[in-house]
């Protein structure tokens, strides 16, 4: 992930194959519609950006042609050196969610992806396998830990029991978890478990300090919310603070507009202006 924001800054580009977005490229309404789609989002973005997320959902809904779709685009987007985050969202527990990480996180698998996002609302502990997998394979995940959706505040900013003197948000105490993984058990500096946390959110709202003092290590942080869902760019330092470092902007439709024609164009310059508004630097 190091050389890769070095060399191409923190744009990730989204692939969601939205039923608009397929009439709009004048793309087929079909599985094949989504391979073409994602093949050229693949296409606009290598060479100009360094990650894609491809939204399984929008594969998914074409059953067995969605995921031969997605399988091309997966195999497609690694060969071309873009990092690969599965959008995902699974959770479960025990051998489950295990089966879940080694579909999209074995190297070889027909699904194989960089990351993936997991969901823990069976708690950090129930995610533990996909955690152990993904750091002995060179992988990583991206845990939902404060969602870019309204809905999400309830359950989110919830506070649970204390422990050990100290109330903490849900989002908090799944920040501090993937932190303490981190810590204790990887061997990448930056870590192979990130967390996503949404760019449209007052995270203080959420328990998430962004005012941590120098030396601070944040996780990995995949960031949407920019772009359609309204976050500015511009806000991106100063709502992320001490986890800016580690962010990664995600952005779909505000890129994925731009159609067919555009998209290349519209890429190489919002990954110029993520680079200007938060650098390459890491940490
Ligand atoms: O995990 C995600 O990527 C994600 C988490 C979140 O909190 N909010 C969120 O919008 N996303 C995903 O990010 C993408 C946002 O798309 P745009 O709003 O079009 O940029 C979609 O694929 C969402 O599923």
């Amino acid at each position: 992930m190091a050389s890769v924001f070095a060399e191409f800054g923190r744009l990730c580009v989204g692939i969601d194959p939205h039923p608009h977005l397929l009439r709009e490229w004048g793309l087929e309404e079909s599985g094949g519609g989504a391979r073409d789609f994602g093949l050229r989002v693949v296409d606009a973005a290598a060479g100009r950006a360094g990650i894609v997320k491809p939204q399984v959902a929008f594969f998914e809904r074409f059953g067995a042609a969605g995921y031969a779709a997605l399988e091309d685009v997966l195999a497609s987007a690694r060969a071309a050196g873009l990092l690969v985050i599965a959008d995902a969202k699974r959770g479960d527990i025990g051998t489950t969610v295990e089966a879940y990480a080694q579909a999209w996180l074995t190297p070889g698998s027909p699904l194989e992806a960089d990351a993936m996002t997991i969901a823990a609302f069976q708690g950090v502990g129930s995610i533990a396998e996909p955690m152990a997998l993904a750091e002995a394979s060179g992988k990583g995940l991206f845990v939902l830990a404060a969602t870019s959706n309204p809905e999400a505040e309830l359950i989110q900013r919830a506070v649970l029991p204390v422990e050990n003197g100290s109330a903490r948000t849900v989002s908090r105490a799944i920040i501090e978890d993937v932190k303490a993984f981190n810590e204790a058990q990887s061997a990448h500096p930056f870590g192979s478990i990130g967390v996503v946390i949404g760019a449209t959110l007052d995270l203080s709202r959420f328990g998430i300090d962004t005012g941590s003092p120098a030396g601070f290590n944040p996780p990995p942080v995949l960031a949407p919310g920019f772009g359609h869902q309204g976050a500015a760019l511009s806000a991106a330092r100063s709502i992320f603070g001490s986890y800016a470092p580690a962010t990664i902007v995600s952005e779909s439709r505000a890129i994925l507009a731009a159609g067919p024609e555009r998209i290349a164009e519209v890429v190489g310059v919002r990954a110029e202006q993520v680079r200007a508004e938060l650098g390459a630097e890491i940490g």
